[in-house]
């Protein structure tokens, strides 16, 4: 009989790939030849190809989808058509039974493309208001699968689902012990982790940097502070430590942290929910995105498992405010998440995206 087949999409921040980083194994598992159409230069060209070598990567032109105004917004159409071209030329090569995709803007062309060749497509939204790549998608897919309960008022009744987060299974087994050594930290200060999103954020890397002699008096600090972004004056600091992007060590990390202070990309406050961290977050500012962090993180304040500081309302002072509120609410926090569901398997996950396959 031959081998089932499916491709995965899904790119530019890691946002858009760590959902597919967690069902690849499974999917694997079930016997599925697995496919991977990202960007050429996106991130997901390293975390799928390093990760997973027996996936093939295939890296396909693709236009970024912009709110604002630039001279790229003549070229890019051009791009996306000849990226839709690509994926339809992978398509009809692999022969997949469904198409899964993750959003970013690399998945516009797969998914046109999918439509062309008669395949069926799923999509997920990770975001409470679905992202301009899904928005796009969801005429040509057959299912759209959401983590927050909220989105589904966004989108066509009867055909979309909230199966809640799924979260890589290798973040459960992260050791704490090795998380303190990787830093060369000890046990008896308390450990704050402070990440900007998979791309890192330079506001919270000053906000961070500002305050250090007196957050290091009661902290020690990991940093993820995003490609390039690292500061070389630092990396003798005692009780401090930057990394620019971790992979493998990113466990040992979370289980090292007592605290996290963190940007509110979903995929991420969910790790944090699931391993029970009490986290500060600062979401992205409307200014700058559709405002789908800020909506995330109010979510997660109202729920009781965060405290939410405005990018607006950032300052020293604040910053330091915040942390101090987020240390004296720390056992009423990790209570409240303690009482929260256990998420969904990334093998419940893939069985639901394969019910579509034709
Ligand atoms: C600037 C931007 O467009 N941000 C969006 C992007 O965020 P972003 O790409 O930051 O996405 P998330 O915070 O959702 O996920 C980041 C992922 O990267 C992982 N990670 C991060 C740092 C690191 O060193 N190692 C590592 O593995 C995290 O564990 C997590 O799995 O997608 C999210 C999900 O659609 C959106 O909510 C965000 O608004």
């Amino acid at each position: 009989m031959k081998q089932q087949t499916i491709i995965l999409t899904g790119g530019g921040t890691a946002g858009h790939v760590s959902l597919n980083q967690a069902i690849i194994p499974s999917l694997l598992k079930l016997g599925y030849d697995v496919h991977y159409i990202g960007s050429e230069q996106g991130i997901e060209k390293e975390l799928i190809g390093e990760a997973f070598p027996q996936v093939p990567f295939y890296g396909i032109s693709s236009g970024k989808l912009r709110r604002y105004f630039s001279m790229k917004n003549f070229t890019d159409p051009f791009r996306v058509l000849a990226g839709v071209m690509q994926a339809f030329r992978i398509i009809k090569k692999v022969k997949p039974q469904v198409i899964f995709s993750k959003g970013g803007f690399v998945s516009v062309p797969v998914v046109m493309a999918a439509k062309m060749s008669g395949i069926p497509v799923v999509i997920h939204e990770s975001d409470v208001t679905p992202g301009l790549a899904n928005k796009i998608a969801l005429p040509f897919s057959s299912h759209v699968f959401t983590i927050f309960e909220e989105t589904l008022q966004h989108l066509p009744q009867e055909k979309a689902t909230c199966t809640g987060s799924i979260i890589r299974q290798e973040l459960f087994s992260g050791d704490k012990a090795k998380g303190l050594a990787a830093c060369g930290f000890t046990p008896e200060k308390p450990v704050l982790l402070v990440m900007g999103g998979s791309l890192g954020s330079v506001v919270i890397n000053e906000a961070l940097r500002h305050n250090l002699p007196e957050l290091l008096q009661t902290f020690q600090i990991i940093h993820l502070c995003g490609k390039g972004n690292s500061d070389k004056a630092l990396d003798e600091m005692p009780g401090y430590k930057q990394f620019e992007y971790v992979t493998t060590e990113l466990p040992n990390l979370l289980h090292a942290a007592d605290f996290i202070v963190s940007r509110a990309g979903s995929n991420s406050i969910f790790e944090f929910l699931a391993l029970h961290k009490p986290m500060l977050l600062i979401p992205l500012s409307a200014q700058k995105s559709r405002g789908d962090q800020i909506l995330n993180a109010n979510l997660f304040k109202k729920q009781g498992y965060a405290e939410v500081l405005e990018e607006e309302a950032l300052t020293k002072e604040t910053f330091i405010k915040s942390i101090h509120t987020l240390v004296s609410r720390k056992s009423e926090m990790v209570a409240t998440m303690e009482k929260t569901q256990t998420p969904k398997t990334s093998e419940e996950m893939a069985k639901l995206i394969l019910q579509y396959k034709k």
